[in-house]
């Protein structure tokens, strides 16, 4: 699929998952180039009367979606969370996930596991045998270069990320990313336990059983998925 086919189909899918906002509902607002149009259309609603609190992901998330004018507050100034929809990177096929591609895992698995429910909204690239994106570790930036030595041993094949600019790219939480290039990567929850118990990593991006719905965009329409 070429770049412009994956833009036309992440704003449809955008567009379309909004339809699953009803007034009232808490709703976790994710990030990253799909969840734009979401919040664009969002904001549509909201302008036109829809009734909702969000709770944005990111900054970046949390500044588009202000200036739409969408009712926001933090997670922790909200006692529950209705409906979290997000992107993701990568969906494989047992429905598991790998996130942070934008650097705002932590924040959005928060927000993820303080919601009723999740839903992915997705380009059909992003559906997958088995996963081949690098998963994204956020880390301390205390000690994260012995970190990344430690990875390298274990052989996940880790990098710290960069900018264009070769200074490393921090998180709206101050830490940096350290990404591992596996592919191609067949046993996430392997991984997930092998990353848990290291020192220095905050939360890494592979969201393990917690999607409940996934809307995938094809060329002829979205599909829905209800996982859990
Ligand atoms: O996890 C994320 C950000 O941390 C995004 O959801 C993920 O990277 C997908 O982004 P995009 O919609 O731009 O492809």
């Amino acid at each position: 699929m070429d770049s412009e086919a994956i833009k036309h189909q992440k704003a449809q899918v955008g567009q379309e998952a909004v339809q699953y906002i009803e007034d009232g509902m808490v709703i976790g607002i994710g990030s990253g180039s799909t969840m734009w149009y979401m919040v664009e259309a969002l904001g549509k609603r909201v302008q036109t009367g829809l009734n909702i609190i969000g709770v944005p992901t990111s900054h970046a998330t949390r500044k588009h979606a202000a200036q739409l004018g969408i009712p926001l507050k933090t997670v922790d100034e909200v006692d529950h969370i209705d409906l979290t929809i997000d992107g993701a990177d990568q969906i494989d096929v047992q429905y598991q996930g790998i996130k942070g591609g934008g650097a705002s895992h932590l924040m959005e698995k928060i927000v993820a596991t303080n919601s009723t429910k999740n839903m992915w909204i997705v380009d059909e690239s992003k559906m997958v045998e088995a996963f081949n994106y690098p998963v994204p570790v956020e880390v301390i930036p205390y000690g994260s270069r012995q970190l990344e030595r430690r990875l390298a041993q274990m052989d996940l094949h880790p990098r710290l990320r960069k900018n264009p600019a070769g200074e490393f790219v921090t998180t709206d939480s101050n830490n940096y990313i350290i990404d591992l290039y596996l592919d191609p990567l067949t046993d996430p929850i392997r991984l997930a336990n092998q990353l848990n118990p290291l020192v220095g990593i905050i939360e890494h991006g592979l969201f393990l059983n917690m999607v409940n719905t996934i809307i995938v965009q094809h060329e002829q329409g979205p599909e829905v998925i209800n996982v859990r």
